[in-house]
């Protein structure tokens, strides 16, 4: 028996059922009549109710625990490890069903309970009937919170898409061969978000990367790497919009980290071809990847290429790796729901010495193999003396699990191994409640473009067609868009016109990154300016690019 389930006994509870949550069958049907008498007086329940039945949902292997007040949540002795900083996890998979402000999370040796703040009276009424359904006993919610508690109180949501059909057919039906950047489309194939933003969901499940951060073995710490670099192709499997194309000298800032425990500074560093350079730091790690990419649009299907490498780097084991992104293929143009697939070869070197340990990483395409094997990943770390030691399976849109190889038999062309036990080293998070009615977004998407005070004039949340976009302006938006790609298109032919007269004009130079030659690939780099000046609000730099 693990801990939290001797723990769930202890307290005279059974294990949970299928929704996670045993309900006894008596109490359950009183309680239901209570909700149906509460129902009358508060027709919110309802919507709260189908919020915490997916919340639960999403956590089948867990326990919840109603003590004094309090819900605990309680992980598997395998999930507590991969959860070091569960608080931060659990916080975003709640955020997720609920308005983040109506929890604070505590987390106390190896549990981690949750309290329920409510932000009314009328809420706190709602939360005690949700809770007494999902576990009977005497429930006490905390009162309304006078100020919200750590981190602020974020959106969780964005307005719902408008439906103004439109063929994409008919837009790019003459654009066969061409790149997908350069192909001029309305807003309406759009999601509200700029690439920029959609680059810094990459870090959506960063709780992977401190899991990594404190292991001391290298493979082990592989095999983690393989699980957050499939964790960012999640949100693709149903998120099928073009993200905004950032301008030369856009930016975006996210700073989560009161609650996520990491901040990004992302910046459009070239224009011809796009080129994005992100820096991402928490405690425990840094992040960074220059985005470039090239497309093809081959009528029936369009392939996207992404160039550019991404690092990491762990301070407490002193290791760095880097890797190399797969290819995004969007198929059904013609006709069809457009679906997208991944596929190709990652590796994911020591980026300390090439001749370290690496893992090796396949995105199976579909049709290889057949349905079953749709969307998987598979993979094999090495050590530096080219012997298997951890074996990764999965699928990047739902989870991807880990075992140590024991014992490697069969020829070196065909070998076959013994592996301990898988455990699940990324899962998913369950999507949030109705948003496929907004472009599917996540939670943090939607946070990501929420407005925010104090932020670079140049940041993708000032950018106004995005932001008529996303309020479901989208003849407004596409006049603005237009606007916003002539002025671009203006500051290029001044500089243009200046070289052709024999005036020396240096390339955009970007703000907050620079261009490094050490490494015989080029890149940007943070130049570990951007969070100084946002304390002083020094923007003078910053182009006018609205
Ligand atoms: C014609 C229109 C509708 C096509 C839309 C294409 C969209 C869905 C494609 C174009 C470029 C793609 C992105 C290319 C690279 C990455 C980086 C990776 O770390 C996560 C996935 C992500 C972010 C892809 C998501 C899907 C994507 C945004």
């Amino acid at each position: 028996m693990s801990s939290s389930e001797a723990a769930t006994q202890q307290r005279g509870h059974s294990s949970t059922s299928q929704t996670g949550v045993n309900v006894d069958g008596n109490k359950s049907k009183s309680l239901a009549q209570k909700v149906r008498k509460r129902e009358k007086s508060q027709p919110n329940l309802q919507g709260y109710l189908q919020k915490w039945t997916n919340l639960v949902k999403g956590f089948q292997r867990r326990w919840f625990v109603l003590d004094q007040g309090v819900l605990s949540y309680y992980l598997d002795q395998s999930e507590a490890h991969q959860q070091s900083r569960g608080s931060i996890r659990l916080k975003g998979a709640l955020i997720e069903h609920v308005d983040a402000c109506t929890f604070s999370v505590t987390n106390s040796s190896g549990d981690l309970n949750f309290r329920i703040k409510a932000a009314s009276e009328a809420e706190r009424q709602t939360w005690i009937v949700a809770l007494e359904l999902a576990k009977a006993g005497t429930v006490e919610v905390a009162s309304p919170a006078k100020s919200s508690e750590g981190g602020r109180c974020r959106r969780t949501r964005v307005p719902d898409k408008p439906n103004y059909p439109l063929s994409l057919w008919s837009i790019v039906k003459n654009c066969i061969g061409k790149d997908l950047t350069k192909i001029p489309m309305p807003v309406n194939f759009n999601e509200p978000l700029s690439m920029l933003q959609r680059l810094t969901e990459d870090y959506e499940y960063s709780d992977i990367l401190d899991v990594a951060s404190n292991c001391e073995d290298e493979c082990e710490q592989l095999a983690y790497m393989a699980a957050f670099t499939a964790s960012s192709y999640a949100t693709s499997s149903n998120r099928i919009n073009k993200p905004f194309n950032p301008l030369l000298g856009e930016t975006f800032e996210c700073d989560r980290m009161d609650d996520l425990g990491w901040r990004c500074i992302a910046e459009q560093v070239s224009h011809h071809p796009p080129i994005a350079a992100l820096h991402c730091e928490s405690k425990n790690w840094q992040c960074w990847q220059e985005f470039t990419m090239t497309s093809k649009f081959r009528g029936k299907y369009m392939q996207v290429i992404p160039l550019g490498t991404a690092f990491v780097s762990f301070p407490k084991t002193g290791t760095r790796y880097s890797w190399r992104k797969v290819t995004t293929t969007i198929n059904n143009i013609i006709v069809g729901k457009l679906w997208v697939d991944q596929e190709g070869e990652m590796e994911i070197v020591d980026a300390n010495s090439p001749q370290g340990s690496k893992c090796i990483l396949t995105y199976v395409p579909y049709s290889y193999f057949g349905r079953e094997q749709q969307r998987s990943v598979k993979g094999v770390v090495l050590n530096r003396h080219k012997q298997a030691k951890w074996l990764i399976r999965g699928t990047w849109d739902e989870q991807i699990e880990i075992a140590p190889v024991l014992r490697t038999q069969g020829t070196p062309d065909n070998p076959s191994y013994s592996t301990g036990a898988y455990k699940v080293a990324w899962r998913r998070r369950p999507a949030p409640v109705e948003s496929e009615k907004y472009y599917n977004l996540t939670t943090l998407a939607c946070q990501l473009n929420e407005p925010e005070d104090g932020v670079a004039p140049t940041d993708s949340r000032h950018r106004p067609d995005q932001r008529l976009m996303e309020q479901g302006l989208w003849d407004e938006s596409n006049q603005e868009k237009l606007r916003l790609e002539e002025k671009q298109r203006a500051v290029r032919r001044v500089r243009e016109e200046k070289a052709k007269q024999g005036f020396k004009v240096p390339d955009y130079q970007p703000l907050w990154f620079k261009r490094e030659n050490a490494s015989e690939n080029a890149m940007h780099v943070y130049n570990h300016k951007y969070w100084e000046a946002k304390t002083t609000q020094s923007w003078s730099d910053c182009p006018d690019i609205y």
